[in-house]
């Protein structure tokens, strides 16, 4: 039965410790790293219970690779085979945009991947443009036919490849696809983002040779081919980032436990800039709300520039500042669907294209609101934290593609929400 989750608003302050998972975005690039060695098993730990790594996990063992999913341990074991599947099915990719990063490495392997195209989503049009231009000069013919990608190569080259863009998935194919080409490949103008980096470091653990990731310049050097390795996966700076949204709106005081503080500058910037305090302390960094946020305006950027993918959570925080707030979204072309939903809260904004206009307010009213992606998901759930009322949040299946345990953590800080089944309220006159 569909669930909806139910905030009771106001006053709490958020007090206490919350502990983050490991980074869905940097899981499911290195589940589709482990589709990469012939050999040994690949032990991923820290793994987040989420919807698409279920799915990415599945893809991977439809692929015919076995692995087992400890759920208890959050730990993945795949064991590496001689022989990998070519085809990434429709059912998976439609599941999960991020199934294209399968692409690469099923290329590396075994000369021939055929994708389902992924095609857009909510936030956006989503092409993978740079993806197949980049996988073209390392020597692969793509032809489209009946809703699939097909690539194909007799060898896959090394070759000096500028994104027009730094996309973080492009980045990821590519690199995946060169570790096993003839030849050094460079990528500039690639993606920087700490996920890129938790990649890199994985697959240098499987005998690759990348060098520079971090950096606009990725440097690999194609191996013969590559071994499992044991990794654990990096912090969700996102999940950490929400919280940290979360304690500045409700004039909290929330440890959050081994933050990485250095993945989330930008973040940190703009709060401390509205007013919010941090400290850093031994085991984590304390966020405390000012009394009312002062307004801002903010830009997404690819990293280290302002996260796209904390915008709609920063946009909470811009619509209970004490005064006009601008948010750019550069990124996306279509993000601020939460915004219509928040206005149904009684927020006033104005979208000109990529810019939002927020006034802020210390008058939301609760809701009946519907999630229209992952972020605007725990956009709205914040949002339910500081309104008057209640706030019932429903298509609760966003929120679960990125947040373990939202509402219990949230709990635990001190927040009064809870997580139901929606009763059938729309009957059909006449019928039971
Ligand atoms: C699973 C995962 O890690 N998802 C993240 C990843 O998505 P994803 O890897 O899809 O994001 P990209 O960095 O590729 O996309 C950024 C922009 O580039 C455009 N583009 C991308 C590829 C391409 O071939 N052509 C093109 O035009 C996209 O439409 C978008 O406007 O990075 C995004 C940007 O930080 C985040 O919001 C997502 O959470
Ligand atoms: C947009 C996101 O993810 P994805 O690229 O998987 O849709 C996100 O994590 O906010």
């Amino acid at each position: 039965m569909e669930e909806k989750i139910v905030v009771k608003g106001g006053q709490t302050r958020l007090t206490g410790t919350v502990e983050i998972e490991g980074a869905k975005n940097a899981v499911l690039p290195l589940l589709a790293a482990s589709i990469l060695p012939s050999e040994g098993d690949t032990v991923l730990s820290n793994v987040p219970i989420l919807s698409d790594v279920e799915t990415m996990s599945s893809l991977v063992n439809n692929l015919d690779i076995p692995l087992e999913f400890d759920r208890e341990a959050k730990k993945i074991t795949i064991h590496s085979t001689q022989n990998v599947k070519s085809k990434a099915p429709y059912e998976f990719v439609t599941k999960m945009r991020a199934s294209i990063v399968v692409m690469g490495p099923i290329i590396a392997r075994n000369g021939r991947a055929l994708v389902a195209l992924p095609g857009g989503c909510s936030i956006g049009s989503r092409p993978i443009d740079l993806h197949l231009r980049g996988l073209a000069q390392m020597g692969v013919t793509i032809t489209q036919k009946n809703g699939y990608i097909e690539a194909l190569t007799n060898h896959l080259v090394g070759a000096k490849i500028y994104l027009d863009f730094p996309s973080v998935g492009a980045t990821q194919n590519l690199m995946m696809a060169a570790t096993l080409a003839d030849g050094k490949t460079i990528i500039s103008n690639a993606a920087k983002e700490p996920e890129i980096v938790d990649l890199a470091n994985l697959l240098n653990k499987m005998g690759a040779k990348v060098r520079g990731a971090g950096t606009d310049t990725i440097r690999i050097e194609g191996v013969e081919k590559m071994h499992g390795a044991n990794h654990s996966v990096v912090q969700d700076r996102i999940e950490a980032g929400t919280f940290m949204v979360a304690a500045a709106i409700t004039k909290g005081n929330v440890l959050i436990a081994d933050a990485i503080s250095e993945h989330n500058r930008p973040l940190i910037s703009k709060l401390s800039e509205m007013g919010v305090e941090f400290i850093e302390e031994n085991d984590g960094l304390r966020v405390i709300g000012p009394d009312r946020l002062k307004p801002t305006t903010v830009k997404t950027m690819p990293h280290p520039g302002f996260p796209t993918d904390m915008q709609a959570q920063m946009t909470v925080a811009q619509a209970v500042a004490d005064g006009e707030s601008d948010m750019y979204e550069t990124v996306f072309e279509n993000r601020f669907q939460h915004l219509v939903e928040m206005s149904r809260m009684g927020l006033e904004t104005e979208i000109l294209g990529n810019r939002a206009i927020i006034q802020g307010t210390d008058n939301l009213q609760g809701a009946e609101v519907k999630a229209t992606d992952l972020r605007a998901a725990a956009a709205l759930i914040l949002a339910g934290l500081v309104a008057e009322g209640e706030t019932s949040v429903t298509k609760l299946h966003h929120l679960d593609r990125g947040y373990w345990h939202f509402v219990e953590k949230l709990r635990a800080l001190g927040a009064d929400l809870e997580r139901i089944p929606m009763e059938d309220t729309f009957k059909v006159p006449g019928k039971a």
